[in-house]
């Protein structure tokens, strides 16, 4: 399997070179050159694997230059019960008849993004080890990819993490998990604006090939294609934990931001796992919603800050693996609305053929939920099944119980565990989350952690200085 850029601009490389990168060297997001086809005797044959099996099957097909006995080897060690809680690693609950929770949060964060990095960190080491090479990892979060990156980095060697962090935007539960850290290889920057300030900045520094080469920087984000493969696998244990049969379909409710967690859904189903929607969930923050009901794509100014703040985004990167898909995997034609994007703030495919197959071809519906819809659904959810579920769960959550299809297993995807996000839960069923304990006082520990303005000549000056 080789890889490509969005943009057509990258030579095709394999999977070991584009690992530790972010972007492209054209500033396009890397795809593979096709998505693999699973037959009907490939999926009735994994019905049955457990979850490293089955991560190993899928990830072979896109990690091709890794010998197979090494990443068993890798996803033997990455996906086990000592670290995901139990050997099913993503169990399913049932609400009820056809209504289903996906646990993803059950890792070391306590949100889905542990499910993609823990693999990632035992990668990273595996390909820096047989190359002798270093990485350091520029990254942005919004609360929980730079919590996930930073305990699955922390203490590896040759490995350092420059994490961005919009100042003020997270729950202090997040916050405590990453600025207390005290390991001399991870760096939390809190940048004085909101998260898409912070991606643009990591995005400024990969765009820069010089610096990149120089610093030898690497990615974590999203914008990572590991990350992404990583995340189609549990769509696969989702749909076979939901179903009887392969003549079954599913929809999937997945609470949206930067559309890394749905892009990975939209790449199962193209790969062939029978999914019949994508619902993509979104908080007020609703420029994903507003593309996909009216095939409009419109960056808001600046994101606002909500109760489900990790969804507080107004770019959504990984938007543009799906609308190449969606131009016919035409890199002029994805550039062109790139370069729309950065010139007037985004495209319109409204009156094009695209836009009818958002829904038809690609399965793809949307919806909203405000503050007063998170907390009435928090509420709902605990009062008819006796679960507490997180505010942007919740924001899924709002939009399955809406669906009407009943004969269609519906599977929400859970995000992240609710007690990363107390202050909400109380105000919704006025009780604290669970909390596990080790945990306890977190809040309390010292902090590590340097304020800088959104300004990407002084984020180049401290990474400089640091690794020098
Ligand atoms: C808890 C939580 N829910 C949902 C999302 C949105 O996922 P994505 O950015 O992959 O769309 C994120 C962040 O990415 C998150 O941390
Ligand atoms: N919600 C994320 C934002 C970054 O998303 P990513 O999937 O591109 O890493 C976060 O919690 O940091």
């Amino acid at each position: 399997m080789r890889y490509i850029s969005t943009r057509g601009g990258m030579p095709p490389a394999s999977f070991s070179d584009i690992l530790l990168g972010g972007l492209a060297p054209d500033g396009g997001l890397v795809v593979p050159e096709s998505y693999p086809q699973i037959s009907t005797d490939m999926l009735l044959a994994w019905r049955s694997l457990s979850y490293p099996e089955l991560a190993f099957e899928i990830v072979r097909l896109f990690a091709t230059d890794i010998p197979e006995a090494d990443l068993r080897g890798i996803i033997q060690r990455t996906y086990t019960a000592d670290v995901f809680g139990s050997a099913d690693i993503t169990p399913l609950r049932t609400l009820r008849a056809g209504l289903h929770i996906l646990e993803l949060s059950n890792g070391p964060t306590l949100a889905f993004k542990d499910m993609a990095m823990q693999l990632l960190g035992n990668l990273f080491e595996y390909v820096l080890g047989k190359r002798n090479e270093t990485v350091n990892i520029v990254g942005a979060t919004s609360g929980d990819t730079g919590s996930a990156a930073e305990y699955a980095m922390r203490g590896k060697r040759g490995v350092n993490v420059f994490m961005l962090s919009p100042h003020g935007k997270m729950s202090a539960f997040q916050r405590a998990q990453m600025y207390s850290l005290q390991d001399a290889n991870i760096f939390n920057i809190a940048v004085q604006g909101m998260f898409d300030d912070a991606q643009d900045m990591v995005k400024a520094v990969n765009n820069d090939a010089a610096f990149k080469a120089r610093y030898k920087i690497g990615a974590v984000n999203s914008i990572n294609w590991g990350r992404v493969i990583a995340q189609v696998v549990y769509y696969f244990k989702g749909y076979f934990a939901a179903t009887r049969s392969n003549d079954e379909q599913v929809n999937f409710v997945v609470p949206s931001g930067n559309f890394g967690n749905v892009c990975a859904g939209h790449i199962a189903r193209q790969m062939g796992l029978p999914i019949k929607r994508l619902v993509v969930a979104t908080n007020e923050n609703d420029v994903l919603d507003e593309f996909f009901r009216t095939g409009v794509y419109r960056v808001r100014g600046a994101a606002q800050p909500t109760s489900s703040p990790s969804m507080d985004i107004s770019k959504a990167s990984n938007l543009e693996r799906f609308v190449f898909d969606l131009v016919g995997r035409d890199s002029t034609k994805l550039a062109a609305l790139w370069q729309q994007v950065d010139q007037q703030g985004g495209f319109d495919l409204s009156a094009t053929s695209c836009f009818g197959e958002l829904a038809t071809t690609y399965g793809f519906t949307s919806g909203r939920s405000t503050h007063a819809d998170r907390l009435a659904t928090i509420q709902q959810v605990k009062q008819q099944f006796g679960v507490v579920i997180d505010p942007h769960t919740a924001d899924g959550m709002k939009l399955a119980l809406a669906q009407p299809d009943s004969a269609v297993q519906t599977v929400v995807l859970e995000t992240a565990l609710p007690i990363k996000f107390e202050d909400t839960i109380l105000e919704a069923i006025g009780e604290r989350p669970a909390r596990p304990a080790f945990a306890d006082g977190m809040e309390g520990l010292p902090q590590r952690v340097d304020v800088m303005a959104v300004d990407v000549e002084a984020l180049k000056h401290y990474i400089a200085e640091r690794i020098a």
